[in-house]
């Protein structure tokens, strides 16, 4: 559905796209991709084995990266939206967002081998600090919900 536009985080200038959760350029990475739907954003990743923390369900650390990842992608989408930027029309997205704070709740353990969802809104933007609301499902089943203070860096 969301294919034909390009995810936040493949607008990364290329030297910018080495991230361990999210870069394009980093083949041992997640690689997650962040959509901007409407007023929120979307990411899938369906993680494998090596992730397990018991048998059957997903390594913590490795639903905070996803959570970081999609929260960044997310925040910096956002601010472009907050500014009028259309992200459909930019090659490089002018906006970069870096972690300053993330909270993990985990509600339920996260099942191995589903497809996951990612879903982000906006709470707030002031000055330089955007604040996402996050969730993290599988089959419909919120398994952990995120909290990101994303930090616009200066030019
Ligand atoms: C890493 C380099 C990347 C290079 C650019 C690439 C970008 C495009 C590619 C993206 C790739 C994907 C990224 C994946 C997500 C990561 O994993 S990013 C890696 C993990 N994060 C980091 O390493 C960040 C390390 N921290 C820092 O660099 C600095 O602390 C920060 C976050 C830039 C903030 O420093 P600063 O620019 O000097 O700003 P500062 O005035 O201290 O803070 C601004 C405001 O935020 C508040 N604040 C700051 N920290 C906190 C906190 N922890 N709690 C509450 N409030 C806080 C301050 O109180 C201040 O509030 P106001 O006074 O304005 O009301």
């Amino acid at each position: 559905m969301h294919h034909k536009r390009k995810a936040i985080q493949d607008l990364y200038p290329d030297e910018l796209a080495h991230c361990y959760g999210c870069g394009k350029n980093n083949p041992d990475g997640h690689q997650l991709k962040t959509y901007l739907m409407g007023d929120e954003t979307i990411a899938h990743f369906t993680p494998d084995e090596k992730f397990t923390a018991i048998p059957g369900s997903v390594y913590g650390g490795l639903v905070a990266s996803l959570l970081d990842c999609h929260g960044t992608g997310s925040a910096a989408a956002f601010a472009c939206l907050a500014e009028n930027i259309d992200l459909e029309n930019v090659a490089i997205i002018p906006i970069r967002c870096v972690t300053a704070s993330l909270k993990v709740d985990f509600k339920v353990p996260t099942p191995m081998g589903k497809k996951l969802e990612l879903k982000g809104k906006l709470r707030s933007i002031e000055g330089r600090k955007i604040l996402v609301d996050m969730t993290l499902s599988a089959e419909g089943i919120v398994c952990a919900t995120g909290e990101i203070l994303a930090i616009k860096l200066k030019d």
